[in-house]
């Protein structure tokens, strides 16, 4: 890769069990555990990528989902350039938790609600038969709550890994052009003219 990579930190959020250590294996090292461990506060992993032309250095935040271990990974939320919000599409529960997910994530990385900033909405476990949220209402929230992309993934087979984190940096690039100041219009004045200045006297 040429050139200097700016660095994109990522946070991973979701109820304990979703597999976001699993999505942040799988896109890192191309690796999947099914043994993995409940993760204890936050872990992270950095993986070097090129988006249109640009290359990124992704720091990957992985956090901890279940209750207990809320004051270990909201200290981390700060900073934040994008924030996944994941849940299984097996598990109602960790869907229906998505706005708890969103709110918590907004408080602790001090980002005023209703600010534009990029969300991407990640339904993992797709491989698994036993689903309980389906793609378009998945896809429903989405549009109605976090104004985001939503990716089916499975970080079991690999399948959308690469597409959900990739798309969350085109995203992010997106929101900020869309963002961009710009340059302010100002009404020119004709200094060719000769202006009389105002209060002007004569003393003599
Ligand atoms: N079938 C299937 N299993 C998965 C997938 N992703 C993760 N798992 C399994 O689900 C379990 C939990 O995965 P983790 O990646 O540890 O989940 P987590 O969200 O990081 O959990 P916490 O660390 O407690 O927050 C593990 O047994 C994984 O192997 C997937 O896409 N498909």
């Amino acid at each position: 890769m040429s050139g200097r990579s700016k660095l994109l930190k990522v946070v991973l959020l979701g109820d304990g069990g979703v597999g976001k250590s699993s999505l942040m294996n799988r896109f890192v090292s191309n690796k999947f555990d099914a043994q993995s461990y409940h993760t204890i506060g936050v872990e992270f992993l950095n993986k070097e990528v090129t988006v249109n032309g640009e290359n990124f250095t992704m720091q990957i935040w992985d956090t901890a989902g279940q209750e207990r271990f809320k004051s270990l990974r909201t200290p981390f939320y700060r900073g934040a350039d994008i924030c996944m919000l994941t849940f299984a599409v097996n598990d109602r529960k960790s869907f229906e938790n998505l706005p708890m997910w969103k709110r918590e994530f907004l408080y602790y990385a001090d980002i005023q609600d209703g600010a534009p900033f990029p969300f991407i909405i990640v339904g993992n476990k797709c491989d698994m038969p036993n689903r309980e949220i389906s793609e378009e209402m998945a896809q429903s929230w989405c549009s109605r709550n976090a104004n985001a992309p939503y990716f089916e993934t499975s970080a079991k087979d690999a399948t959308n890994v690469q597409l959900a984190f990739i798309s969350a940096v085109s995203r992010m690039r997106e929101m900020e052009d869309q963002l961009e100041v710009k340059p302010v219009q100002t009404n020119s004045v004709d200094l060719s003219k000769k202006q009389k200045p105002l209060n002007s006297g004569c003393c003599s």
